[in-house]
């Protein structure tokens, strides 16, 4: 059994039947009296332009808070959606509304599917330049794109009215009645935000969600377990900004004008500040940060001092997130995201590994992999120097080599972690060195790395899902889990992941944090969520390191019962009992170099290898 000895953090099992509902519930059961308990027209107005920011912060929260994307000009994607709906209702469709007033019923679908296009097309564009950027960078090409979004809605003026912007937007009426209750109006935001709350909540619990966390927490393990990076970084800011663009439509409808005044640098940082303070990374904190705010200010707007001094709102929010950074790092809310809505089974299985059925196994001693003059040079080292050799099937074939010998560079070149500068690396007569490591994991060579890198913040199912994240989605984003058969397929994946966990010993930990683990049950998930893209060939980069003498034997049975399961194994090890003893073949790299290759009694006495480890006096 697994070893265990921390204090194990359970993360609680997915809530189930109607527990799950109760937040959901509170909110929409608020949100639907609001009106009612409110007291006068002044303050759904309030309730209102709360739900709005609802919605804004909802859409940032999925570049900043899910995808780690620090986006400071995310209030121009808002702009995109409210000059959209002002220009149609205004000036394209401006005389037909004036005589047909109810014709707005169809016009509104219109502008909001414009404002999802532009939007998400500005999202597009900002997010293209920016998929290779991250932090410093990122924040100032963000903060520069929303700059040139308002600077362009002055001074573009023929379009946008320039600085005095597009007055006459039609209320949110269908009956043609010139005069909207506020209340009408309130109710019709809360319909849209339901509708896009509730479709950001089922792309969180789907492959989506999971591909924008693991990016977040580790891009390049993402990568390796076939996750196709920048496109769901690229996907994270169009989904942002159309929600963005369509809260933005109906912003203009509420507020009957839109001017650049609407949507200033600071709308942008109350938003950021929004999502931070209600909790980044979580469904409810931004929500929650947004109406607490809009609330709060419009209170604060009576106190005298304050009435006096409006530019004190922006700097009380400022002092608020700076206490509650200090006080509750993790924001208001920190419940941590549940990433997959299908629940695993309460029995264990068998430990059984599955092995794809449509997949041919090669003959026993056929070459899987082949490496040719692979070099490796990073700026004036030469890291590999013309290194070949071949992984045979049915083999466990060991690497080793004295510290900075060019081991785990040889395994990034392999992996596509990194492109080896020259040479050919081939997986069953397929080339691979050209490719990114997401596509070399989907080719079927999977890896796990010298430091365990696992997904700490998620549980150790939802890391194996990442595992299984190709099978998942295809190019049509399979992410609307409340579609029956995207629900199959989850809980499809769910079992084989939790064969995989009970085929490595680590069943009982699969709704623990990651973060919670020992170093062997680390290794253990580490190495289950690598079998989750159902690898060819699996690539272990020191596995044994910081284990003791029994869970290192451990390893080296699950070693061979990989093997026995048709995956062939490239196993760098410093561990020489382990690498001896699980090996069926060995290669020594020494300043990049192949210097020998042979079995393991071969290689104990090779007297090339004995010189580069003990140095000349071995001879
Ligand atoms: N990205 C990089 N940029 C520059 N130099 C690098 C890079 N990666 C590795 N190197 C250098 O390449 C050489 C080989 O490193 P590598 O990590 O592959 O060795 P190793 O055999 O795995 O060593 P160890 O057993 O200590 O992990 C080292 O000199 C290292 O400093």
């Amino acid at each position: 059994m697994s070893n265990t000895h921390t204090t194990p953090i359970i993360v609680s099992r997915p809530a189930l039947g109607l527990t799950r509902w109760i937040w959901p519930g509170v909110f929409l059961v608020l949100g639907l009296i609001a009106p009612f308990v409110l007291p006068g027209d002044k303050w759904v107005r309030v309730a209102a332009l709360a739900l709005v920011y609802v919605a804004l912060a909802s859409g940032l929260n999925i570049l900043v808070g899910l995808t780690g994307l620090l986006d400071l000009g995310f209030i121009a994607f808002f702009i995109v959606g409210a000059y959209t709906a002002a220009i149609f209702t205004v000036s394209t469709f401006g005389p037909l509304l004036a005589e047909h007033p109810a014709a707005l019923a169809w016009v509104l679908p219109i502008s909001i599917v414009a404002a999802i296009l532009f939007a998400g097309v500005a999202g597009s564009i900002i997010g293209y330049p920016t998929l290779r950027a991250r932090g410093d960078y990122l924040a100032i090409m963000t903060l520069a794109f929303g700059e040139i979004v308002r600077i362009v809605s002055i001074n573009w003026t023929e379009f946008t009215g320039g600085a005095v912007g597009i007055r006459n937007i039609p209320p949110l009426s269908f009956s043609g009645e010139g005069v909207v209750p506020p209340t009408t109006t309130y109710y019709i935001i809360l319909v849209v935000v339901v509708i896009l709350v509730v479709a950001l909540a089922s792309l969180i619990a789907s492959p989506v969600g999971r591909a924008w966390v693991a990016i977040r927490e580790d891009e390049l393990v993402a990568s390796s377990m076939g996750i196709r990076t920048r496109r769901y970084k690229l996907l994270a800011y169009v989904v942002g900004a159309s929600t963005a663009g369509v809260i933005g439509v109906f912003f203009a409808h509420m507020n009957q004008f839109v001017n650049p005044d609407s949507f200033t640098l600071e709308d942008n940082f109350i938003v950021l500040s929004l999502v931070i303070l209600g909790g980044a990374g979580t469904l409810w904190g931004p929500i929650t940060g947004a109406v607490l705010w809009i609330f709060f200010q419009a209170v604060a707007k009576d106190i005298p001092v304050i009435a006096a001094h409006p530019e004190f709102r922006t700097g009380l929010l400022a002092l608020i997130v700076v206490v509650l950074m200090i006080l509750r790092p993790g924001g208001l809310v920190s419940k941590r995201l549940e990433l997959t809505r299908a629940r695993g089974g309460t029995a264990e299985p068998d430990g059984a590994l599955e092995t794809p059925a449509d997949r041919a196994l090669p003959a026993a001693g056929a070459p899987v992999l082949r490496v040719a003059e692979v070099k490796q040079v990073f700026g004036g080292l030469t890291a590999l120097e013309s290194v070949s050799f071949e992984l045979r099937h049915g083999e466990v074939l060991g690497l080793m080599g004295p510290n900075g010998a060019g081991k785990s560079t040889l395994l990034n070149a392999i992996s596509g972690v990194t492109r080896a500068t020259s040479g050919t690396i081939e997986l069953e007569g397929e080339r691979t060195e050209r490719l990114e490591s997401n596509a070399v994991s989907v080719r079927g060579i999977a890896r796990t790395f010298q430091t365990v890198r696992l997904f700490w913040d998620m549980t150790v199912l939802e890391n194996l899902l990442v595992g299984g994240h190709a099978r998942l989605a295809g190019f049509l984003p399979r992410f609307l889990s409340p579609v029956p058969f995207v629900r199959r397929n989850e809980r499809r994946t769910v079992e084989e992941a939790e064969a995989a966990l009970a085929f490595v010993d680590a069943w009982d930990c699969r709704d623990r944090r990651a973060s919670s683990l020992d170093a062997y049950q680390q290794r253990k998930v580490e190495i289950a969520r690598a079998l989750m893209t159902r690898p060819r060939v699996l690539l272990l980069d020191e596995p044994a390191a910081g284990l003791n003498e029994s869970e290192t034997r451990d390893l080296a049975r699950l070693i061979s019962r990989i093997r026995e399961h048709g995956i062939d194994v490239i196993l760098i090890e410093h561990d020489m009992d382990l690498l001896m003893g699980v090996s069926d073949r060995i290669i020594v790299l020494d300043h990049g170099v192949i210097i020998a290759d042979g079995t393991p009694a071969e290689i104990r006495t090779d007297p090339a290898v004995l010189e580069a480890y003990l140095g000349s006096d071995a001879r």
